[in-house]
């Protein structure tokens, strides 16, 4: 039986954005320690209603219901647009989340990838309406953080701005399957252990739905280490956002921004929820000619292209590693079973 998880108490800040303009200087205060500390907090009083998200979850719920063919009409592409049916691969676990996934964008990545209005109708416009509304909330907190790093205040706004055809950020609505309660020797990965790349994510949950949990501790932008102690991200309205740090920002900020290890746990324990789970999540990402660079220099100066190229070059040489390092298991379980074959493939190479 695996071991039971190691769990610790961690303050995950949350922080009101309510008259937002007269209380920016607090504001920021606020997102700057909890970026230092612990790389997630969460935000209210940000100005979308509990209603608004109710209708992007039925509008999610709506999509994953339609039959396979529809869905895979619209295919997950390496911009990270699209439909995809438990393909990702974590370098975490070296296997595939369980899971299914639509990524949206602004811009012209998503020509083509939009699901028609004759299978959803609607779900174009409001999609985008609600990405416009989570995108403003996100510019407001991209000033704040502009401000604790003592940029010009629209100095990350403007490398992400949504008008752009070009614009990057993503809204990626999220379906999690319901796994087994009794333990049938598999593990259901949901979200393996990992942290996002971009520069910032925005997360909606739905109550009753949990399973995200976090893994602080990174010092440095450049190397991975998800330590094993672990805190549940609990919520209590649907209209909190959890926000965290990516590692654009924790390099953007010379590493003073925390990009932290999370998950959505493979439900294994009592109390775990092993319904289904539906999230969305807004992953802020700059143009690819953005300009790069933290104001201490520590990192050399990138563009945005370079910058997500780096990510996938880093994400692919972790996935080798772990498969190599699975595939040594097995060998060393099973030698004999395994020994015509290598036999061949040395053969061969
Ligand atoms: O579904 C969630 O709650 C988190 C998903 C996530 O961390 C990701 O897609 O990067
Ligand atoms: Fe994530």
């Amino acid at each position: 039986m695996a071991p039971a998880t190691q769990y610790v108490d961690r303050p995950i800040p949350q922080i009101s954005l309510a008259r937002f303009e007269e209380r920016i200087n607090q504001i920021s205060q606020e997102i700057a320690a909890a970026a230092e500390n612990v790389g997630f907090f969460s935000i209210i009083d940000h100005g979308i209603s509990a209603q608004e998200i109710e209708q992007m979850f039925a509008n999610s719920e709506a999509f994953f219901a339609l039959p396979e063919e529809i869905k895979a009409s619209v295919p997950w592409n390496p911009q990270n647009v699209g439909y995809e049916f438990k393909s990702q691969v974590r370098p975490s676990t070296g296997a595939a989340d369980n899971k299914e996934s639509y990524q949206l964008q602004f811009g012209e990545n998503m020509d083509n990838l939009w699901v028609s209005d004759s299978h959803l109708p609607k779900f174009r416009e409001q999609s985008l309406d609600f990405m416009f509304k989570v995108q403003a909330i996100s510019e407001k907190l991209m000033i704040c953080l502009a401000r604790a790093l003592h940029f010009e205040d629209d100095y990350f706004v403007d490398w992400h701005d949504a008008s752009k055809r070009d614009a990057q950020s993503t809204l990626r609505l999220l379906h999690y399957f319901a796994t087994p309660e009794t333990n049938d020797g598999q593990t259901y990965h949901r979200a393996g252990a990992h942290a996002d790349w971009g520069f910032l994510t925005l997360l909606l949950q739905r109550k009753g739905q949990s399973g995200l949990e976090i893994a602080p501790g990174r010092e440095v932008v450049t190397k991975f280490n998800s330590g094993n102690a672990w805190t549940k991200v609990d919520f209590q309205n649907t209209t909190d956002i959890v926000c965290n740090i990516g590692d654009l920002l924790m390099s953007w900020s010379d590493d003073r921004f925390k990009s932290t290890f999370h998950r959505v746990k493979a439900p294994s324990e009592p109390g775990d929820n092993f319904g289904e789970r539906y999230s969305i999540a807004f992953f802020n990402q700059p143009r690819k000619d953005a300009l790069i660079q933290g104001p201490q220099m520590k990192y050399p100066l990138v563009t945005g292209g370079e910058f997500t190229k780096n990510a996938m070059s880093l994400y692919y040489a972790a996935l080798q590693e772990k498969r190599e390092a699975q595939l040594a298991n097995t060998l060393m379980a099973a030698p004999d079973k395994f020994a015509k074959t290598s036999t061949v493939l040395a053969a061969s190479a």
